[in-house]
């Protein structure tokens, strides 16, 4: 990695980040010294958790919501992933998980919110709905109560993740209230090897810059590794800025993703496409425009990535020891962690494999699991579970018939949700268990109390759910398809 600060000034007439002229085109009312701009939002996600209060303060003010369309509402995180019972009733994890979903669903219908319910095709994780219906598009400005927001900036989208009183503003006002970031390039540039994902890269990128590397920054992620990447795995990239402190992640649209949008059934259709995709079209980084910072990865040096501690900065390739503690947090890190610093990771017991969650829970992350799992047996002390991140992910998946893939193998089949990722709809891992899992945070106790998580690709995941401990994935597809 090499970093080299560029100065920071600009003319008017000056060459513009991506960043900036997301920026200039949403700016209702410039910053100034003693204010943070006033910026329009085009698209606000909402889901079950960060609105009651939100929504509590509209009400108590007597205020409508300013744009009930441009507002749309899923359910994920407290929802249970096991199917209804004959009944059709839901088995909630907590008496508070239901109200919020039933508080979800009134505010949207006393609002005149569209609301992703249960039973509609469109329901899922919101990082993974936005995206899939098109209502993710290139030159927006999204916000929704949650910190991964930063996924929709793989379209090309200026997508922040607020707080909840935040959430109140922007369902009264349709404005959000900003202080311009600094812009951070982050190039990453050869290609990736065999059996080394998406993942792996942005863990690596978080290893090098640090869970505070991004901090005060917007980060485009550019160069011809990022440009090589999927649609997917392009959101898999920023989803996981926040995890480097960013407040956004953003990468320029170019074909890739317009043919992604394509398929889409909300994106703009006939004419409107045709004026959208021009306008489109302009959004990247002019040549020559100022970053306040530079960061430079050769992708050739990235192998299978995984955590060792217990933030997504403390990271190894799986092939590595893991680092003997150079202060009091890796060392705490390690003792939650219950590893010992100069051991190999390749080895260590694994005791949950979860496969889903935002950063991972799409249809090409759940057909690398099946590449794995095909013909395999997930080992015995292992549960694996595997969570699509949508009602279509799930379908789509099941029509190339991956569930039962995932089955045979002896892992269970789930319905869509961020179940383990945060455990807060009650699939949790076990205390002092060792989780695999494709999600993006392995703070203390996050997956459960006491439990421990290790980062990785679906990839590495699957490829650990059948050996039962950590092992390298590409040793595992070479293997494979020998
Ligand atoms: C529950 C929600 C507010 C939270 C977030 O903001 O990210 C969650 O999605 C997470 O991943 O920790
Ligand atoms: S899948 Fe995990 S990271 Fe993503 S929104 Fe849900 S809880 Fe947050």
């Amino acid at each position: 990695m090499t970093s080299d600060p560029t100065p920071d000034i600009a003319t008017p007439d000056a060459p513009r980040t991506l960043f900036e002229k997301l920026w200039d085109a949403h700016v209702v009312v410039p910053e100034t010294a003693d204010a943070p701009a006033v910026l329009y939002i085009d698209l606000h996600l909402i889901h079950e958790v960060t609105t009651p209060q939100a929504f509590a303060e509209l009400e108590a003010r007597g205020l409508p919501v300013r744009r009930p369309d441009r507002t749309k509402g899923t359910l994920d995180h407290s929802t249970p992933t096991s199917p209804p019972d004959a009944d059709g009733a839901l088995s909630y994890y907590t008496a508070d998980a239901e109200h919020q979903v039933r508080t979800l669903r009134a505010n949207c219908a006393r609002h005149g919110v569209e609301l992703f319910d249960f039973g509609s095709d469109h329901r899922g994780i919101v990082h993974v709905i936005g995206p899939e219906l098109g209502l993710t598009l290139p030159g927006s400005t999204i916000v929704c109560g949650d910190s991964h927001t930063a996924t929709h900036g793989a379209f090309g989208a200026l997508a922040f993740g607020i707080g909840t009183s935040e959430v109140g503003h922007v369902l009264a006002t349709q404005c959000l209230l900003q202080r311009k970031a600094k812009t951070l390039a982050i190039e990453v540039d050869g290609a990736l090897g065999p059996g080394v994902t998406a993942k792996d890269l942005i863990l690596h990128v978080i290893g090098a810059i640090g869970v505070d590397g991004g901090t005060g920054h917007v980060i485009e992620y550019r160069g011809s590794a990022i440009r090589a990447l999927s649609m997917e795995e392009r959101m898999t990239v920023c989803n996981m800025s926040i995890e480097a402190g960013a407040r956004a992640g953003l990468i320029a649209p170019d074909d890739v993703t317009f043919a992604w949008l394509a398929n889409t059934p909300r994106a703009p259709k006939g004419d409107a496409w045709d004026a959208a995709l021009a306008q489109w079209r302009t959004l990247r980084s002019d040549d020559g425009a100022r970053f306040d910072r530079v960061v430079r990865i050769d992708a050739r040096e990235i192998r299978p990535t995984v955590t060792w501690g217990t933030h997504p900065g403390q990271v190894a390739a799986i092939d590595a020891r893991i680092p003997v503690a150079d202060g009091a947090d890796a060392q705490r890190a390690l003792d939650y962690m219950r590893f010992d610093g100069g051991q190999s990771l390749l080895g260590q017991p694994v005791d949950v494999v979860f496969v889903g969650s935002c950063t991972n829970g799409r249809l090409s992350d759940m057909r690398q699991v099946a590449e794995v799992l095909l013909d395999q047996t997930v080992h015995p002390r292992v549960r694996m579970l595997v969570v699509p991140g949508s009602v279509q992910v799930k379908r789509d998946a099941e029509a190339e018939g991956i569930d039962r893939i995932v089955r045979a193998a002896g892992a269970e089949w789930r319905e869509p949700g961020c179940s383990m990722c945060i455990a807060m709809n009650g699939d949790l891992v076990g205390s002092g268990q060792l989780a695999v899992s494709t999600s993006n945070r392995n703070f203390e106790g996050r997956q459960g109390r006491e439990a421990r998580t290790v980062l990785a690709s679906p990839y590495t995941a699957a490829a650990c759910a059948i050996a039962g401990h950590l092992v390298d994935p590409r040793d595992f597809l070479q293997e494979h398809a020998a």
